[in-house]
């Protein structure tokens, strides 16, 4: 019997034309405005796949023209001395987005430090007010991840009205944001987690599968319906039997790319979206202080 092998949503190669795109628009009105746009990236402790993830950020950041005004806290740092940090670049106005980088040490109240972000600053979209704005369908900034699974799926022109879309994730970061934008696109979405019943039966009615439990290899290829587009966010190192270690997702690639329609590979696939959407939202914030400020008017 003949297989065939599902096509590559190619998120690496979207994250980069998302980058030129930011480029060329901070260009266009960055004399208007009279500064570069400014993303703060608060980071605490030493996890080193953290330390990664924020370089990276920062360095996208400096291909695009974002001014970087990050911050690295030794582990120790207490809950005050990080709300003051917040308070101050709120005030700050070369700063349009701040994001604390997660997870935070234990000692840190990582939902507390989010409400102390400005919603309007708030480039990761997690701050309640943006969230509630998600769940109302108003305009706001919106979770990096979730966005970024929904704009791969707008540019491979994959229709979700009406589709059967199950999200395996209940986490703020990612699950529920995503299963609320999958709704505004008028799918039919349900949330399976780690104390669903019968996974398998959940998942195999899903036109549109997306993986966010950070479980290496959750979803096989026997819990997928033929035909459908399957979405990894997961993002987990493994050390495989040689000792070697690398970089997996939520799905068993191999085995489900002979079924599905569309898959995401890691790496490649919604890792770097995240970082796109980050950008992104850092030059929405920037061109709507702009606009409320008179910047932008034609004279
Ligand atoms: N405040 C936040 N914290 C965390 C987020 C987030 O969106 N906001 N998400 C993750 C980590 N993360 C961004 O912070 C992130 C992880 C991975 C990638 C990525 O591009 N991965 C590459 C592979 C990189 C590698 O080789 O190691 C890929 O998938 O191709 C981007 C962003 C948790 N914390």
């Amino acid at each position: 019997m003949e297989t065939k092998t599902a096509k590559i949503l190619d998120g690496k190669t979207l994250a980069e034309k998302i980058q030129k795109e930011l480029t060329a628009q901070i260009i266009e009105v960055q004399a208007k405005i009279g500064r570069p746009p400014g993303l703060a990236v608060l980071m605490v402790g030493d996890n080193p796949a953290s330390a990664a993830y924020v370089r990276n950020k920062e360095k996208s950041c400096a291909k695009v023209g974002i001014a970087s005004f990050g911050k690295h806290f030794p582990q120790e740092t207490s809950q005050k001395e990080l709300e003051d940090v917040i308070a101050a670049l709120n005030q700050d106005e070369q700063v349009d987005g701040i994001l604390v980088q997660l997870p935070l040490p234990e000692h840190l109240d990582a939902v507390q430090l989010l409400h102390q972000i400005e919603p309007d600053k708030d480039a990761d979209g997690l701050h309640p007010v943006n969230l509630g704005r998600l769940v109302r369908g108003e305009k706001g900034l919106r979770s990096c991840t979730p966005a970024g699974v929904m704009r791969l799926l707008a540019e491979y022109e994959i229709s979700l009205r009406g589709k059967q879309a199950v999200v395996v994730g209940r986490s703020i970061l990612v699950g529920k944001p995503m299963a609320l934008m999958l709704l505004e696109a008028d799918a039919t979405v349900t949330i399976a987690h780690s104390r669903s019943q019968d996974l398998k039966s959940i998942t195999q009615n899903a036109d549109i599968l997306v993986a966010a439990a950070g479980l290496p290899g959750l979803i096989t290829a026997d819990m997928v319906k033929p035909g459908a587009v399957v979405v990894d966010v997961g993002i987990n190192r493994v050390t495989d039997a040689n000792g070697k270690s690398r970089l997996v997702g939520d799905i068993n690639f191999a085995s489900i790319a002979d079924v599905a329609e569309y898959i995401t590979p890691v790496p490649g696939g919604i890792g770097p979206m995240t970082v796109a959407l980050l950008l992104q939202n850092t030059v929405t914030s920037y061109l709507q202080t702009a606009k409320e400020s008179g910047a932008l008017d034609v004279k």
